[in-house]
């Protein structure tokens, strides 16, 4: 058994609709086996990267009739889904036939094609979905006597470090837990797997975990970016007559988007430690630079496999028994230049990772070891029976023995029969569930060319096209959630605002579709309808926050290729949101959290927590930053009731978004609602009071900066109280008292006293309060010890032995920025609902307070 080291990929996909509308800049070249990344500022020379592959998928393309995307010339570079299988899907199938475990993941930002590599769309099939096939036909291939083959497939997801069985709907909803084996290492327990009979089979089980988790990810959006999915393949080939089993199997992993595996910038909170949305993506970085490092230092190192779920489960996939593949997937837009390069470097790193994979001869599983052995011994006693002559018997004796063994003999062989025919049964039973399926879904392809559908649009590409309802003419639907198990509407949804009576939908016998709101909201491209109103071919309709579909009316013209993100931007536009295309980017920042921050609204109002986010634009001085920075998109939480309020950044209020969801969810399947003082909603850190501002000018002059009461402002830009700061010049001897030109202050020695005194009228809601600062090259802020008047009586000096220019500029053109922080007074109850009542009590409560 030799080691071998990780295969590393790299893919770079097309431009999609948004990057070649505005002109994007192309920064990937591939030459060879080599990636080379063009840094669009030109700080950089170029980068270049050796992989064992580069997989050229960027231009070159050409869509056929079926829908598929190939070469579109003889001498084209591009590598299409085909080549992919055959390079890296197919090599990792063989040797899991050989009995070698195989692994590949697929890692890069959101967006970058990972999905596609992965699992691929109806036309263009994945690495997944052709493993499927090619898997039956390879065991039939090899056809070897004697030996049954036994194929079961698992599904499942890690999000927010839980695991979600997408095949089994028993367990579906609820989380698993990974046990520790001492010989097959971390496994599911409970995971569900299903035995499957042939490749198309394999491809309906597939479907169906898809389908799960489009469902999960309609109701909650951004779901699929942050969650990790992985599909298991277990191949057992058992030699029957050496009871001996070759087991294997095929992980086939879709990490979530890379972009979440920077650390938050929570750290140290209470939120954090509830929440673990980035824990599975950071620990395999941490796992991949251990093992990078302890394969350059060939000294052993502590691997954190057991830091997180993922890893755990991963862990032969990354130093053990498996034949592993890492395909990176990068975007070709100069925009992602920082997340492609980040990308590339893990990539890089992955290279040196060494596993050492092995055949796993197992004995013969117990099941069919005790059949085999159970055949055995009939056949042997038969076979005693037939050679049996007993001597000294009387031939009374000898015909009755006879016959009981001959009864005994029929027996065995009934027993025989009637095991071949229960495993005949379970085998066509399967068949026929196939069968059924095949027809239901034949069914269906049939009413969506006859009668109108809405078809779900999913942020992830991916899982859009999934969920479809038929229309049918001369039909009211009802549109609601079904939390309420006596009322369950016709078509169900789930999700943020969502009602029990959300909308009605009223097909006429002419096909013509019409939409109503009832209890919810509901936005026809983008606008809230206030009455009855007609949906035409390629409508959006958005229900609550999450669920989005399209109206399809048959035989009509038009491709569906309506994105998320555009019916996002209708409805922003339609509430008044719009930024024009002054700074695209900000724009584009501001349209996702505004819609994130919507949401958000909705699930606090739904758990009866009493705090209300507000989207709020950061100037650059406010945050104490450079004026020539962009301003920042940032979210405000304010709780009226308590009194207390927030500024997260949108890095981190979108990390509290998705623990948001989860609580949700949780709530949604059991009632539990998320306790007080640890959820997402809530930040004990302290926070800033305001930021005054003191221009230096005066004392470039050596005037003295004293006892004014500078203003302090808050993110809002609001006055939030005043600060008093005493700045004073120690004047050099050589000088006189002040100086017209600051240039005479040059080569002079000068010393500079900073008082902070005190701050005035701070909102009440801050108990302990103290200061920050940073003068001129200091690297570290100067913090003032805390005040509870708040007097800080604080005084620093500094020395400066010759003065430069550099000096008297910074005194010419710079501001003192002074932030003011404090603790926010402590809550008793910061909710509004005792924490972990039911669902039921949150409705009585309702209930009483609406009477
Ligand atoms: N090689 C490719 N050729 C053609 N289209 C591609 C290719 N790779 C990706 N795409 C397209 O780019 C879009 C984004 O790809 P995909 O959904 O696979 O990204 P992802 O990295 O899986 O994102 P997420 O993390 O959100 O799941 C999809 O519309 C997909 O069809």
């Amino acid at each position: 058994m030799a080691a071998e080291n990780i295969k590393v990929a790299v893919r770079v996909r097309p431009f999609n609709k948004r990057e070649l509308k505005k002109g994007a800049k192309l920064i990937v070249k591939m030459r060879n086996n080599q990636t080379i990344l063009v840094d669009p500022s030109d700080n950089h020379k170029p980068k270049t990267f050796t992989y064992d592959y580069s997989f050229w998928s960027h231009d070159g393309s050409v869509t056929g009739e079926d829908g598929y995307l190939t070469k579109d010339s003889e001498s084209s570079k591009y590598i299409e889904q085909k080549d992919i299988f055959n390079e890296l899907g197919s090599k990792l199938l063989d040797s899991a036939i050989q009995g070698y475990n195989g692994s590949l993941f697929a890692y890069g930002q959101t967006g970058s094609g990972k999905s596609y590599s992965v699992m691929g769309d109806h036309k263009n099939r994945g690495i997944v979905p052709r493993i499927c096939s090619e898997l039956f036909r390879r065991l039939d291939r090899k056809n070897e006597k004697g030996v049954q083959n036994e194929i079961t497939i698992s599904m499942l997801e890690i999000y927010n470090e839980k695991i979600r069985d997408l095949l089994e709907s028993r367990t579906r909803g609820h989380n698993l837990h990974i046990r520790n084996h001492p010989k097959r290492g971390f496994f599911v327990e409970g995971l569900f797997k299903a035995t499957v009979w042939n490749g198309q089979d394999l491809l309906v089980k597939i479907a169906d975990g898809e389908k799960q988790r489009t469902i999960a990810a309609t109701k909650m959006n951004d779901h699929s970016s942050r969650a990790h999915t992985i599909v298991g393949i277990n191949i057992s080939q058992t030699k029957v007559k050496e009871k001996m089993t070759v087991l294997s199997t095929i992980n086939l992993v879709d990490l979530a988007g890379s972009e979440r595996s920077k650390q938050t910038e929570s750290s140290g909170t209470r939120f954090e430690e509830a929440v673990n949305i980035n824990k599975s993506l950071l620990t395999l970085g941490n796992c991949i630079s251990a093992l990078c490092h302890q394969a350059s230092s060939g000294k052993n190192q502590h691997i954190p496999y057991r830091d997180s779920i993922l890893t755990s489960l991963l862990m032969n996939a990354l130093g053990g028994n498996s034949k592993t593949v890492m395909l990176a997937a990068i975007s070709p837009d100069s925009e992602n230049y920082e997340q492609t390069l980040s990308t590339l470097k893990y990539a890089d790193r992955a290279k040196s990772i060494k596993t050492k994979a092995e055949v796993n001869r197992a004995e013969t599983n117990k099941i069919l070891a005790d059949m085999i052995g159970e055949k055995e011994r009939l056949l042997k006693e038969l076979e005693d029976l037939k050679a049996n002559t007993k001597f000294g018997l009387s031939d009374e004796e000898l015909r009755k023995m006879k016959e009981e063994q001959e009864a005994e003999i029929r027996e065995y062989k009934d027993r025989i029969t009637d095991m071949e025919k229960a495993y005949k049964k379970k085998l066509s039973e399967a068949e026929t569930k196939m069968q059924q399926m095949a027809d239901k879904e034949k069914a269906i392809e049939r009413e969506m060319r006859e009668f109108p559908h809405l078809i779900n649009v999913n942020e992830d590409p991916a899982l859009t096209g999934k969920v479809i309802h038929i229309l049918y003419p001369k039909r009211e639907c009802s549109v609601g959630n079904n939390r309420d198990k006596n009322v369950v509407p016709d078509i169900v949804m789930n999700g943020p605002g969502i009602a029990k009576h959300h909308a009605r939908i009223v097909c006429k016998d002419d096909g013509k579709v019409r939409i109503e709101q009832l209890d919810g909201l509901v936005r026809h491209n983008g606008q809230e309808i206030l009455k009855r109103t007609r949906v035409r071919h390629l409508d959006r309709l958005m229900f609550g926050t999450t669920n989005l579909y399209i109206l399809i009316e048959p035989r009509k013209k038009g491709e569906l290729d309506v994105t998320w993100e555009e019916a996002q931007a209708e409805v922003a536009k339609h509430s008044g949101f719009d930024f024009g295309s002054e700074d695209a980017l900000l724009a584009q920042e501001a349209m996702v959290l505004y819609k994130a921050v919507n949401d958000a609204n909705i699930i606090a109002d739904e758990l009866g927590i009493n705090i209300k986010l507000y989207l709020l634009l950061v100037a650059p001085e406010l945050r104490g930053g450079d004026v020539s920075q962009r301003s920042e998109c940032c979210v405000h939480a304010k709780d009226s009731e308590e009194g207390i309020e927030y500024v997260w950044s949108k890095s981190e209020f979108l990390d509290r978004q998705a623990a948001m969801r989860s609580a949700y969810e949780e709530w949604e399947q059991s009632n539990t609602l998320p306790s007080a003082e640890n959820g997402p909603w809530f930040d004990d850190r302290p926070q800033m009071v305001g930021i005054g501002n003191i221009p230096l000018q005066y004392l470039a002059h050596l005037f003295e900066f004293v006892g004014e009461e500078v203003v302090l402002l808050d993110f809002t830009g609001q006055q939030a109280g005043f600060i008093r700061v005493d700045i004073n010049p120690d004047v050099p001897q050589t000088l006189k008292d002040s100086v017209n030109d600051p240039i005479d202050l040059l080569k002079n020695k000068l010393t500079l006293s900073i008082h902070v005194l005190q701050a005035l009228s701070i909102p009440e809601r801050f108990t302990n309060t103290w200061c920050k600062y940073k003068f001129y090259k200091e690297e570290v802020q100067t913090n003032t010890s805390p005040g509870s008047n708040p007097k800080f009586d604080h005084t620093s000096t500094f020395k400066i032995h010759s003065v430069d220019r550099q000096f008297i500029d910074y005194l010419t053109d710079s501001n003192l920025y002074i932030e003011v922080w404090g603790d926010q007074k402590k809550i008793s109850s910061r909710h509004s609902l005792p924490a972990q009542s039911s669902r039921q009590e949150v409705e009585e409560i309702k209930q009483i307070l609406e009477d």
